[in-house]
C-alpha cells in the first residue's frame, strides 16, 4: 500500500512536470524536463520521456496512434475482406524496410571484410523472406469472389509499383534501369531512392570485392567461374567466403520461391484477367520466375 502511494505520489509529480506545474529544479527524482526526450528515474526506474515530454509507454513507443491510423478503406459500402488487403501489403512494406536495412548492412559488411558479419544478416533476411512468402496464406482465405468486391477500386494501383520491393531487386544484383521509366506516379524521393540504388554497388559488387581481397580474380567471367570453383573445392580453407556465398544463394532461392508462389495466388485470384497496374497479368508474372541474382553461383552446381 506504501509502495503504492509513493508510487502515485512520483506519479503525479511526473505529470506536474509535463504539465509544466512545477519547475526543473524542483525535487522531481532528478525529471528534468524539457521539450527534447530527457531521462529521469520513477520509483527507481529509468524513466524516458519522447520528443513531445510525455512517458515512454508501449503505444507512443511504437506510433500506435499513426500506424493504426493508416488503414483506409477504397470501397463503399465498406467490402468485409479489404482491410485484410491492406494489412497484408502494409506488413510487407514493413518487413521490406526491415529487408532493406539488412541487406544494405550486409553488403557493407563483405565491402570492410566483416564477412561472418555478413552472413549473419543475410541469414536473418532468409528468416524475413520465408515469413513473407507464408504471408500469402493469409490472404489466400480470401475468395476471388470477395477480392472482386473492391479490385475494380484498385486501379491502376498495382504491387508493379512497390518502390522498395524494386529497390531490393536492385541491391540484390538485379539493376534494371526500365522500371525507373515504366514507373507511373513516383514522388521524388522515391525516384531519388531508386536512382541511388541502381547508383551504388549491389550485394553481388560485394561478394565480388570480397573474392578479389581473397586473392583471387574477378576480372572476367572465366576467372570468377574459377575462383567460385576453388572456394568450393577447398572449403576448409574458405570457410568464410563458401559460406557467404551459400547465404546469398539462398536469399535468391527465396526470391524466386516468392515470385513462384504469388503468381500461383494471382491465378486463384483473378485467372488470366490483366493486371490492375496495366499489365498481362499472370502472363507478365511468369515471364518474370527464371530472374535469378546470381546466375554463376546457378552454375557452379552444374559444374561440381
Ligand atoms: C489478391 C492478391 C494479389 C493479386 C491478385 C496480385 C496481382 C498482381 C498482378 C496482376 C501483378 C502484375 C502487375 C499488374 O499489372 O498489376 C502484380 C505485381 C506485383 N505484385 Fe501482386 N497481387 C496480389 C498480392 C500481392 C501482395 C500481397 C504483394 C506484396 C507486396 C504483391 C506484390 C507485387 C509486386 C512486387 C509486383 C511486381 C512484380 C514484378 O514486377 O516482378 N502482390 N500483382
Ligand atoms: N494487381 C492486382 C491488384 C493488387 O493486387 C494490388 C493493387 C493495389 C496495390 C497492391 C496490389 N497488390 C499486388 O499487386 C490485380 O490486378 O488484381
Amino acid at each position: 500500500m506504501a509502495l503504492q502511494n509513493e508510487v502515485s505520489a512520483a506519479s503525479r509529480a511526473v505529470v506536474a512536470v509535463i504539465l509544466g506545474h512545477v519547475s526543473s529544479t524542483s525535487d522531481t527524482d532528478g525529471v528534468q524536463p524539457s521539450t527534447d526526450a530527457v531521462t529521469g528515474r520513477w520509483d527507481g526506474v529509468e524513466v524516458h520521456f519522447g520528443e513531445e515530454g510525455g512517458r515512454l509507454t508501449y503505444g507512443s513507443y511504437l506510433r500506435l496512434g499513426q500506424l493504426l491510423d493508416q488503414q483506409r478503406l477504397e470501397s463503399d459500402p465498406p467490402a468485409h475482406d479489404e482491410l485484410l488487403f491492406i494489412t497484408i501489403h502494409q506488413v510487407y512494406e514493413l518487413w521490406f524496410k526491415q529487408v532493406l536495412h539488412e541487406l544494405t548492412a550486409s553488403r557493407d559488411a563483405m565491402l570492410s571484410g566483416q564477412l561472418w558479419l555478413a552472413q549473419h544478416l543475410l541469414r536473418r533476411v532468409h528468416t524475413i523472406e520465408r515469413t513473407l512468402t507464408q504471408q500469402v496464406d493469409i490472404l489466400e482465405t480470401m475468395t476471388p469472389q470477395d477480392f472482386g468486391e473492391f479490385r475494380h477500386r484498385l486501379s491502376p494501383a498495382s504491387g508493379f509499383q512497390s518502390v522498395q520491393f524494386r529497390e531490393i531487386e536492385f541491391l540484390s544484383g538485379a539493376k534494371d534501369p526500365s522500371f525507373v521509366k515504366r514507373f507511373r506516379g513516383l514522388s521524388d524521393l522515391e525516384r531519388a531512392r531508386l536512382e541511388q540504388r541502381l547508383a551504388e554497388p549491389t550485394l553481388w559488387d560485394a561478394f565480388l570485392a570480397v573474392l578479389e581481397e581473397a586473392g583471387f580474380s574477378t576480372a572476367s567471367e572465366d576467372d570468377l567461374r574459377k575462383a567460385l570453383m576453388q572456394v568450393a573445392g577447398d572449403r576448409g580453407r574458405h570457410t568464410e567466403i563458401w559460406e557467404l556465398a551459400e547465404a546469398l544463394l539462398q536469399h535468391d532461392e527465396l526470391a524466386a520461391a516468392w515470385r513462384a508462389r504469388h503468381v500461383v495466388m494471382v491465378e486463384r485470384m483473378i485467372g488470366t484477367k490483366p493486371g490492375t497496374g496495366g499489365s498481362s497479368g499472370a502472363g507478365y508474372l511468369r515471364s518474370r520466375l527464371d530472374l535469378r541474382y546470381y546466375p554463376l553461383l546457378w552454375h557452379l552446381r552444374t559444374t561440381l
